[in-house]
């Protein structure tokens, strides 16, 4: 199997101008919904966040991912397989964890394994009883008797005793309190060490990305809005803080996305725009004067990933155009960026 390109990296999972759209349903209120174009790679010995707000289409990517939907456009490779034409190769080379189980309740934990065992040629009997032991399941207990953070490390068991190269992790850390999500950071860290396994991973709580993620995919209403290092991301941003009212329309234009509010505004702006937009505050001052320096008149912060996908929502997105540009940063991971 090939899942080299021609500089050398190899890649879990390539998705190339993956396109899918659902019909409005007729008699229903729900509109039309496309996933447009979406491109990015994810190289072995990563662990990729996939963020974008409700009904962005993140589900609808992973699903097309694991063929479970037909794509309309486009290709995915998962280690070099075709995702349609390689099918039983590739699943038998992918983790899933969703955030609710796909095990019949009446099952218990021990008979999850059992079940599971001969769907995968590499199963690891032993690993999977190692496993169950860890995350302190017991074998008796039926899927339904677990809570939902148990059955999602019952899912994560079953995905990491068939030695799966690409864990796909959706929603994973919905029901799971603190502790359990430091323990599954760690935990996805031990798996892609070796080089030879990654993860993509698809949350909203997104502090949990900000640990552990070395990839970021953005999709915000069915498209691609960045892909690619983490650091970057975070990097192309600033967010900015002011008094109800400081704000013109040079401003407004000059920045990605607006909320305001009784107290003031936040502000997110390209980090190349940023002296730009205070500039531009400060030539609108009264009086034609200069009001304040920046640490008078604005208080200036790197954004969360949250504070970003707020700042680029429909109900926020001011300037399209503002955000095009902060995403020149909007790149795809490249062999050479992925190697250093
Ligand atoms: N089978 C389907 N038929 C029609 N529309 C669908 C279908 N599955 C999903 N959609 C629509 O596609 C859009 C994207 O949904 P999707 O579940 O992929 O988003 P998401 O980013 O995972 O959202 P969330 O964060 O809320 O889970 C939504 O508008 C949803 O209603």
């Amino acid at each position: 199997m090939n899942q080299s390109s021609p500089g050398g990296i190899q890649y879990a999972l390539r998705v190339n101008g993956v396109s899918k759209s659902y019909p409005q349903k007729s008699g229903t209120a729900a509109s039309s919904f496309s996933l447009d174009d979406i491109t990015f790679d994810l190289p072995l010995g990563y662990i990729m966040g996939l963020i974008g707000p409700n009904g962005a289409g993140k589900s609808t990517l992973i699903r097309l991912i694991l063929n479970m939907t037909k794509r309309d456009r486009g290709s995915i490779e998962v280690l070099g397989m075709d995702n349609i034409a390689r099918e039983e190769a590739v699943k038998s080379q992918l983790g899933v964890v969703f955030d609710s189980s796909y095990f019949i309740n009446l099952w218990t934990v021990a008979k999850c394994g059992k079940a599971m065992a001969p769907l995968y040629p590499s199963w690891k009997q032993e690993a999977f009883q190692g496993y169950i032991e860890r995350f302190g399941l017991e074998p008796k207990k039926k899927v339904k008797e677990l809570s939902r953070g148990m059955q999602m490390k019952l899912m994560l068991a079953v995905a990491l005793s068939h030695d799966a190269r690409l864990l796909i992790l959706d929603e994973p850390t919905s029901g799971l309190d603190v502790l359990a999500r430091d323990e599954l950071m760690d935990l996805l860290a031990d798996y892609i060490a070796d080089g030879q396994h990654a993860v993509l991973f698809s949350t909203h709580i997104t502090s949990d990305l900000e640990q552990v993620a070395d990839f970021i995919t953005y999709i915000n209403e069915g498209s691609l809005y960045y892909t690619g290092p983490r650091d970057e991301f975070e990097d192309a941003f600033q967010l900015v803080h002011g008094a109800p009212g400081d704000l013109n329309p040079s401003q407004k234009a000059l920045a990605v996305g607006i909320y305001e509010f009784a107290t003031g505004f936040d502000a997110l702006v390209a980090s190349e725009h940023l002296q730009a937009f205070v500039s531009a505050g400060g030539a609108q001052a009264p009086g034609g004067q200069v009001s304040g320096s920046v640490q008078e008149r604005y208080s200036v912060e790197r954004p969360a990933f949250d504070d970003i996908i707020r700042l680029t929502s429909k109900q926020t997105q001011v300037s399209p155009r503002g955000g095009q540009q902060a995403a020149s940063s909007k790149q795809q991971v490249s062999g050479e960026e992925t190697q250093s």
